[in-house]
């Protein structure tokens, strides 16, 4: 039985390795101004009027993959997305390969191109759009989720390029923009081009962060999310409070004793039967806690609250990827602008999700929740309109870890940052990463760049400069890794 001979890892970069580490220091600046050029463009998948805006991204990284010498294809999505009732067509998907050598594995790597909202006056120190270093920061929105890692990625393959050294393993990169909004469209295009992924060995995401600032890791499991809309009307159009305050059942009454039914104060979640089917922690997942670095300090500090729900790190860590949790995003409808509009609003929608875990089910979560709120709405005796709806469906992803492209990565990081990765799971959600595995039956992997402290979807969103070009420097090592592997060269065979 072929084993991993671990002894033979080495942390001291190679021949090939150190001529590659040298290009990418060399080369920063440029990579740095390619990713100031990709942070301009306001690629939001979030509003639709921005759209275009997303289209225009995937031609400019189609344009990069081109100057590679990959081959590229511009796949449009037959479905269509349909935000607010209108039909809006869905921005085309990258398809690219660069090497068809059957004698070498072929690695696919996923990202996506478009980004969260952002806008000033949101809190940002800067211009969202205009990516500025600070202290060796990069700040702008985009900038770790994901134009940076997947800049990175670009970047590793072209420094074999530039090199003139030849690729170790076939490339073959899938870019999609409307992962932000939960890839919509993306599950028609996979089943479409099925062929794509019939050579691909292994699936590489770098999609989320480490749990540290400082510390690498590897990621093998991320939640799923189930996003809501309950929708209440209480009239045709907005009415003046005074004029009829007093005298209506409020839409806005009704929503917000909906959304506070949902969650205690502990954040334990009230929808009846929601915790049914989370699978059970086992002795063997437990142990793999147990050597996580986890600053709970550094945590804190990082997104400035005073406390966590929970205080140990196990407590912490299983409620953040294990268990489910569930969040109030806003309510569409009501007024939130500066000062007071005495408006009773006509019409609210209160978007609520929830970050589901092996092994609950999407369609039982979708029942249970439209239970829940009719029920809580008919104590009420309202003469309202209530409309819930789930317009999100994405599910949880767990990999792997003995796979061999984990081994490659550990070993690619070990050279690259001189230690080994903690490995840990994701509460957010990669809605592709559950597709692929249906789907291609490929075995993914995630191999985040960007650090704890980087602020995705938050104000002031950045990459550290080191992590984005140590970034392709990890990624480069990690190609090479997974053809010495693959082509047995460090494995060990026992009787
Ligand atoms: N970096 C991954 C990420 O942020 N993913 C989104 C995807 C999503 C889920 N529901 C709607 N979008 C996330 O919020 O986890
Ligand atoms: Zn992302
Ligand atoms: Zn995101």
């Amino acid at each position: 039985m072929p084993l991993l001979d671990v002894s033979k890892s080495s942390s001291h970069p190679s021949d090939d390795e150190q001529k590659i580490f040298q290009y990418i220091d060399h080369h920063q600046d440029t990579f740095v101004q390619s990713l100031s050029e990709w942070v301009a463009v306001e690629s939001d998948s979030i509003q639709p009027h921005l759209r275009g805006n997303i289209t225009e991204m995937v031609k400019i990284a189609a344009n990069s993959l081109q100057a590679l010498g990959a081959t590229v294809e511009l796949k449009n999505v037959s479905s269509q997305d349909e935000p607010y009732g209108q039909n809006l067509s869905l921005p085309p998907v990258i398809l690219a390969e660069l090497g068809k050598d059957t004698a070498k594995p072929t690695v696919c790597f996923y990202g996506h191109l478009d980004v969260m909202p952002a806008k000033k006056e949101d809190g940002w120190k800067t211009d969202p759009y205009t990516l500025t270093e600070m202290d060796g920061k990069l700040y702008g929105r985009g900038a770790t989720d994901n134009k940076g890692p997947v800049l990175a990625w670009i970047n590793a393959v072209g420094t074999f390029i530039a090199l003139n050294m030849t690729l170790p393993v076939n490339v073959k990169f899938l870019l999609e923009g409307m992962e932000e909004a939960g890839s919509h469209g993306l599950e028609d295009l996979l089943k479409e081009n099925e062929g794509f992924f019939s050579d691909v060995m292994y699936i590489v995401i770098s999609d989320n962060i480490w749990l540290s600032n400082k510390k690498p890791a590897l990621t093998y499991g991320t939640r799923g999310n189930a996003a809501f809309f309950v929708e209440v009307e209480c009239c045709k159009k907005d009415l003046h409070s005074g004029s009829f305050g007093g005298i209506i059942h409020e839409a806005m009454f009704d929503l917000v004793a909906l959304l506070d039914s949902l969650v205690d104060s502990s954040g334990r979640i009230l929808i009846p039967g929601i915790y049914d089917d989370v699978a059970n922690v086992t002795n063997e997942e437990m142990k793999l806690y147990a050597p996580i670095d986890f600053n709970f300090e550094e945590h804190k500090a990082n997104i400035g609250v005073k406390e966590f729900l929970y205080k140990t790190k196990e407590d912490i860590l299983l409620n953040l990827w294990r268990n489910p949790s569930l969040s109030i995003h806003g309510i569409e409808g009501a007024f939130s602008e500066p000062g007071i509009k005495t408006v009773i609003p006509s019409k609210v929608i209160g978007k609520f999700s929830i970050r589901q875990v092996p092994n609950m089910n999407l369609p039982t979560v979708e029942s249970q929740v439209k239970e829940h709120l009719k029920r809580v709405f008919s104590k009420r005796n309202s003469p309202n309109k209530l409309t819930v709806s789930m317009q999100v469906a994405a599910k949880p992803w767990i990999a792997n870890i003995k796979n061999l492209q984990y081994e490659a990565a550990r070993r690619a990081i070990k050279t690259v940052f001189q230690q080994d990765p903690d490995m840990i799971r994701d509460g957010s959600t990669i809605p592709v990463a559950r597709m692929f595995e249906d789907i291609t039956k490929k075995s993914v992997m995630m191999f985040p760049i960007g650090a704890a402290d980087d602020g995705e979807h938050s104000q002031n969103e950045k990459i550290n400069r080191l992590n984005y070009i140590n970034g392709a420097k990890v990624f480069a090592s990690f190609l090479l890794e997974i053809s010495k592997l693959h082509s047995g060269s460090n494995l060990m065979t026992t009787s």
